[in-house]
């Protein structure tokens, strides 16, 4: 039986809902003859440890016992253990904890994230981290970074692989968008009402601006430009925000959430200029022969493919030289916990098979 610790940062949406999957996979993973446990799990500010893995009563049990930590006392913790298949989960939007990537692969973790800011560095720091992985034998699994539990990367990673030469890649990449269009042109609700409800779905970023700058979907174009090989960082991005200018980033998150009532006028004068069979749209587009990435809103006829989107449905268009102009075309909910988690757990037991 091959055993695998995980040790997990970030016990929110995406990462409370991981380690129920996990716990009930365990059949399942016993039928690939694996077994999955979680020894160490992490908040921001404090750790809980238990041997053995956590069970169900995880939550009672980190409210509980968890201390104070630092990234040290988990390595020394682990490495006392004499574990040989150690992977952290990053299911955080820490950047600090992406900082210390490097350190945790040069004492023998493998990463899997969920975390976007890893593949998004500036191209240096990325190269650099790429090398740090090749140089220590390590493995780096990143499927949710984009269309969450959506194939994206692995079957764009698959097309490259096979020499297809890939023209284009477009369509509504962000579900917490997707989710906030959808319900704010069909539906007699204000935008700032929105946008709560899709906080409170768990479709956003833990800072929602991260999402209505465009900032996220920049994200996922950069990384899918990367698995292509190409060099951009973000600033090669053309992006249209969404956050007016004075509930930018030099404001908190708590102000912007008390002032986001501010952003209604302004969408519901954008709804207003829409005919009846049109609905706003959040856009990524990565034109690979002209080497343009743009994010942008635009309207579409609700008939279309990307205007009849549901729910917090992504949609993701890859054009190829073999496709035509009939794009490959991969859809499903981009965004939630459970999607989310589920995209987590199928990287660990890719990940299980490599090591
Ligand atoms: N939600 C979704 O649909 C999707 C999310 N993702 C990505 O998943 C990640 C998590 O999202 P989500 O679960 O919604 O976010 P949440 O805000 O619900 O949870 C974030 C968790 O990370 C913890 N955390 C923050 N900083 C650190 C740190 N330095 N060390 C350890 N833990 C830390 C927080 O702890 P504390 O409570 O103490 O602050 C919290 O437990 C994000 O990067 C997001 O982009 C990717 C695809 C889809
Ligand atoms: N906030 C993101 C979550 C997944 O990456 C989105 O809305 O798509």
């Amino acid at each position: 039986m091959k055993k695998v610790q995980l040790i997990l940062f970030g016990i929110g949406n995406v990462g409370s809902t991981f380690i129920n999957q996990i716990l009930e996979a365990k059949e399942i993973f016993k039928q690939q003859n694996l077994a999955v446990e979680i020894p160490v799990i992490v908040n921001s500010t404090t750790a809980f440890f238990k041997d053995e893995g956590v069970d169900q009563s995880w939550k009672a049990n980190f409210k509980d016992f968890s201390l104070p930590y630092r990234l040290e006392d988990i390595v020394q913790f682990v490495q006392s253990k004499k574990w040989k298949n150690v992977v952290v989960i990053d299911a955080t939007a820490s950047k600090q904890l992406v900082a210390n990537y490097t350190f945790l692969v040069e004492n023998g973790f493998h990463i899997i994230a969920a975390n976007k800011v890893a593949n998004t560095l500036a191209y240096e720091e990325y190269a650099y981290f790429k090398e740090v992985l090749k140089e220590n034998n390590t493995h780096f699994l990143y499927e949710t970074n984009v269309g969450a539990g959506l194939p994206v990367i692995e079957t764009l990673k698959s097309l490259y692989n096979s020499a297809e030469k890939i023209t284009k890649i477009r369509g509504v990449f962000s579900g917490s968008l997707s989710y906030i269009f959808n319900t704010f042109s069909e539906e007699d609700k204000s935008f700032s009402k929105v946008l709560t409800l899709a906080k409170e779905k768990g479709f956003t970023e833990p800072d929602p601006r991260t999402d209505l700058s465009g900032t996220d979907v920049a994200r996922k174009l950069l990384i899918l430009a990367r698995e292509l090989q190409f060099s951009y960082n973000l600033e090669d991005v053309k992006v249209k925000s969404l956050v007016p200018f004075h509930l930018t980033a030099t404001t908190s998150v708590t102000t912007f959430q008390e002032k986001i009532t501010d952003l209604d006028e302004e969408f519901e004068s954008l709804k207003a200029k829409l005919n009846e069979n049109e609905v706003l749209r959040y856009i990524g587009e990565f034109d690979v022969e002209q080497e343009v990435l743009e994010v942008k809103l635009v309207s579409e006829q609700k008939q279309n493919p990307l205007g009849a989107l549901q729910g917090a449905d992504a949609l993701f268009e890859i054009y190829t030289e073999s496709y035509g102009n009939q794009p490959l075309v991969i859809q499903g909910a981009g965004a939630g916990a459970k999607v989310t988690a589920r995209g987590l757990v199928s990287d660990v037991v890719k990940l299980a098979e490599r090591i």
